[in-house]
């Protein structure tokens, strides 16, 4: 079954606690933590620290996805806060083969995002080594954004060149909703990313169950 992962970037900041227990009680699987530095992004957002409260406090999955340049310096802080996935952007790293290998040497799924306009051949010789593709279907920087229909195309051809059973999620981030939801699960996509779509219905749990359907 699909993973649905709410983003904590339309959630209430200030009743972090509460909307965190609500989307863990509407069947959420993972929560996406999106960390923005201003510098690869137009924003800034949370840290470590962030993660290490939430992680104190739920049993999910943290799914950290870092929108920022030189990752690495920040890799171990993120991983010792308890991020179980770390997200980085290909248009972000230099070498991206090396920080792939940092992240899961610090014990954490490591994995790659690409930017809307970044073709998905660009990560034919990292597949082997992730855990998880991020397709970005909006341009990232801010929650709330139109998604970019293309995105259904990237995630069929991605799922074209995956190796064979190797398990590696390819996730979608960006504009998704109940309609385009369907259009991605069936061109491949096994983890969904919803911010504004989840924390902006008073009804969670009909939120996330309308992105499984
Ligand atoms: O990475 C992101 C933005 O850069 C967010 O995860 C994403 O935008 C989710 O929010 P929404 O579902 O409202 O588009
Ligand atoms: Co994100």
């Amino acid at each position: 079954m699909v993973k649905i992962a709410p983003s904590l970037l339309a959630a209430d900041l200030l009743n972090l606690q509460k909307d965190i227990e609500d989307v863990e009680e509407s069947g959420a699987h993972w929560l996406h933590i999106d960390v923005m530095d201003g510098h690869f992004v137009p924003n800034i957002t949370f840290g470590a620290d962030y993660v290490k409260a939430i992680k104190n406090f739920t049993s999910l999955t943290c799914d950290v996805h870092l929108m920022i340049k030189q990752p690495e310096k920040y890799i171990p802080s993120f991983a010792q806060s308890g991020a179980d996935i770390i997200t980085v952007h290909y248009e972000a790293v230099t070498h991206l083969h090396r920080v792939v290998q940092m992240i899961k040497d610090h014990g954490a799924k490591a994995g790659v995002a690409i930017n809307p306009a970044t073709n998905v051949e660009s990560l034919r010789y990292i597949l082997e080594e992730v855990d998880l593709v991020l397709v970005m279907s909006v341009n990232p920087g801010f929650g709330g954004q139109k998604f970019i229909t293309n995105s259904i195309e990237k995630i069929r051809h991605l799922k074209s060149i995956m190796p064979d059973k190797r398990g590696v999620e390819i996730q979608v981030d960006g504009g998704v909703n109940g309609d385009i939801a369907k259009k991605l699960i069936h061109a491949g996509a096994t983890s969904l990313v919803a911010g504004s779509h989840i924390f902006n219905n008073k009804d969670r749990k009909k939120a996330i169950k309308s992105l499984q359907n």
